[in-house]
């Protein structure tokens, strides 16, 4: 909160005492006035006392109730900044945590949790920590005041607040556990909206009747979630019940002795009356007071559970300058193997020289887009090693100087130049780079005859802007890794989307695409693949064989099988 707002955080400070402390000027006030009222000669007499008394009254009262209106506007700006604040560090959190993180579920989760509920707090800890604040200075006060007019007011009150807090703090616990238990249906619910809401998927869902059957898993979901919420709350609400009862008791115990106290003496009547204004106020800064530990007490083990996750999110440092390739970039007895799973590469040794095509081919779940992020330093090898001019190569250099373009490539809801510069922001935009590379993936005349040109926003998602088709975006994305001046790219099916001529085009020519840079090329289309100067086989995580086109052709193997199929597909 203070590094987030420090003038905000004193100015909200400042309020909240204010309006504890008037609140011990309602009592002092309370008593001039009755002492005026009771030592009055007569009924009908009003005295300069009982004037001034009551004028400072209303100027308490007016203070304390202003107090209140600017402290709620004053806390939303400094919760938003706090809010903000948290949200940054999650953010960059999850842009630096390795890739391979977010194949394991339990980060999943993680995130799950402190998206939807450590997120959610800090704006009402803001509110709490001043409302305790605030709460204790009030609370203080009116015991001081209490003690002021009979020491004997006070232990009443303060032994009830042992068994309240207790409860306060049994209640948080029951909510965090509850959050636990119910964060893997929290996701499923999640990623059901998701299907249901977002615009990539309404053709799919619409052209299947999907609807209701999705529906239905929400609305199970939905209820199952219910199952568990309502004893929570019942539960939680009996807490609360009893803790508003025992607080009740220590008020009414209170005033019972302040009865007592003045029929023995001991108490004015003017004294009862404060006190009993005490009492109540002081009743009032207690449930403020527990209010504000209780929502502290419930957010301390999300907030606890929001810092572990900032600090296990071991964030990497910033991409480095890429380095020129002058022999080969080479793997050797490489596998990997996802966080809880089999390995879904096993000791694979390949090699891409300097300035040449290699095709990586294989069936589906081979292994290929695997060994593609561990060459591209997205994922660590779990054994072997990869080399670059024959030296090892740690992750941050890979991935400083390899490109990919995904099968699955993002598809940026921002204008057609920020699609591509976003590939390289270090250095500054150059219109000659932009097009250029842009001429290489074949859209420069689409992206220069939109409407405002490159300046054109791309997608429908956030403004009314200009949509492509899929091979029009899956070229955009390729403009983008070639703007990327990189030695090596790694082009996972970089042509799935595109028409028969667009592909041809870009083979028939990839050499000069690439412009000296080393490729590794994953297809399915042996057309493609064909023209690649060395092409490894992948099966079942292994490299199974490897060759040129022609050799694995002579070798009578799978590719040569797989080749056939798809040549004879194209003469049927
Ligand atoms: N995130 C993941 N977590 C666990 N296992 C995974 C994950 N991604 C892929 N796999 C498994 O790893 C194996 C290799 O997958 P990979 O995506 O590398 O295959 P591929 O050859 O690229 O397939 P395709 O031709 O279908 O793109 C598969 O068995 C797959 O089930």
């Amino acid at each position: 909160m203070w590094h987030a707002d420090r003038t905000g955080t004193v100015v909200a400070a400042a309020l909240q005492a204010l309006g504890a402390l008037s609140g011990i000027g309602v009592v002092l006030a309370s008593k001039l006035a009755l002492d005026a009222v009771l030592d009055a000669p007569s009924a009908s007499s009003v005295s300069g006392t009982l004037v001034l008394a009551l004028a400072v009254l209303a100027a308490v009262v007016a203070i304390s109730s202003s107090v209140g209106v600017l402290q709620s506007q004053q806390q939303r700006i400094l919760g938003e900044r706090v809010t903000q604040q948290m949200w940054r560090g999650v953010l960059r959190a999850c842009a630096g945590v390795p890739l391979v993180t977010w194949e394991s579920t339990s980060f999943l989760d993680r995130l799950e949790r402190v998206r939807n509920n450590a997120l959610s707090r800090p704006a009402s800890v803001v509110s709490s920590v001043l409302g305790l604040a605030g709460g204790l200075v009030g609370l203080v006060g009116m015991v001081v005041a209490l003690a002021a007019l009979d020491p004997l007011l006070v232990p009443t009150l303060l032994v009830v607040a042992v068994p309240v807090v207790a409860l306060n703090r049994l209640s948080s616990r029951l909510e965090f556990r509850f959050a636990v238990r119910t964060n893997p249906l929290q996701r499923r619910r999640l990623y059901l909206k998701v299907v249901l809401i977002s615009r990539p998927n309404a053709a799919e869902v619409r052209a299947f009747g999907a609807a209701p059957h999705l529906l239905g898993r929400h609305g199970d979901a939905d209820a199952d979630y219910l199952a568990d919420l309502v004893p929570h709350v019942r539960r939680r609400q009996g807490l609360g019940l009893l803790s508003t009862l025992v607080s009740a008791l220590g008020l009414a115990a209170t005033l019972v002795l302040v009865v007592v106290l003045v029929q023995h003496g001991r108490l004015s009547l003017s004294e009862a009356g404060a006190a009993a204004i005490a009492a109540r106020l002081l009743g009032g800064q207690m449930t403020t007071t527990l209010t504000a530990m209780s929502t502290l007490n419930e957010a301390v083990p999300f907030l606890a559970d929001l810092e572990s996750f900032l600090d296990d999110a071991v964030t990497e440092e910033s991409l480095r300058p890429g380095r020129p390739l002058d022999r080969a970039l080479t793997l050797r007895d490489v596998s990997f193997a996802y966080p809880d799973h089999e390995p879904a590469v096993r000791e694979v040794s390949i090699s891409l020289p300097r300035g040449s095509v290699v095709a990586l081919v294989g069936e589906n779940g081979s292994g290929k887009t695997t060994l593609a992020k561990v060459v591209a330093g997205l994922y660590a090898p779990t054994s072997g090693s990869v080399s670059w001019d024959d030296e090892p190569a740690a992750g941050h250099d890979l991935r400083a100087s390899v490109t990919v373009l995904f099968q699955d490539f993002i598809r940026y809801q921002m204008s057609a130049r920020d699609n591509i510069v976003l590939a390289d922001t270090r250095r500054p935009v150059e219109e000659e780079h932009v097009r250029a590379a842009a001429r290489s993936a074949g859209i420069d005349e689409a992206l220069a005859a939109l409407p405002s040109g490159y300046d054109t926003m791309l997608g429908q998602e956030l403004e009314a802007g200009s949509d492509l088709s899929g091979g029009q975006w899956q070229r955009v994305a390729l403009a983008r890794a070639l703007y990327r001046d990189s030695a090596v790219v790694v082009l996972d099916e970089p042509t799935a989307a595109m028409d028969p001529r667009a592909e041809a085009a870009l083979f028939g020519d990839v050499r000069s695409m690439l412009a000296g840079r080393t490729a590794l090329l994953i297809s399915h289309r042996f057309s493609s693949v064909r023209s690649a100067d060395y092409i490894y086989v992948m099966d079942a995580g292994r490299v199974a064989e490897e060759g040129t086109h022609d050799e694995l052709v002579a070798l009578g193997g799978t590719y040569a099988e797989l080749y056939a199929l798809q040549a004879a597909a194209y003469l049927d």
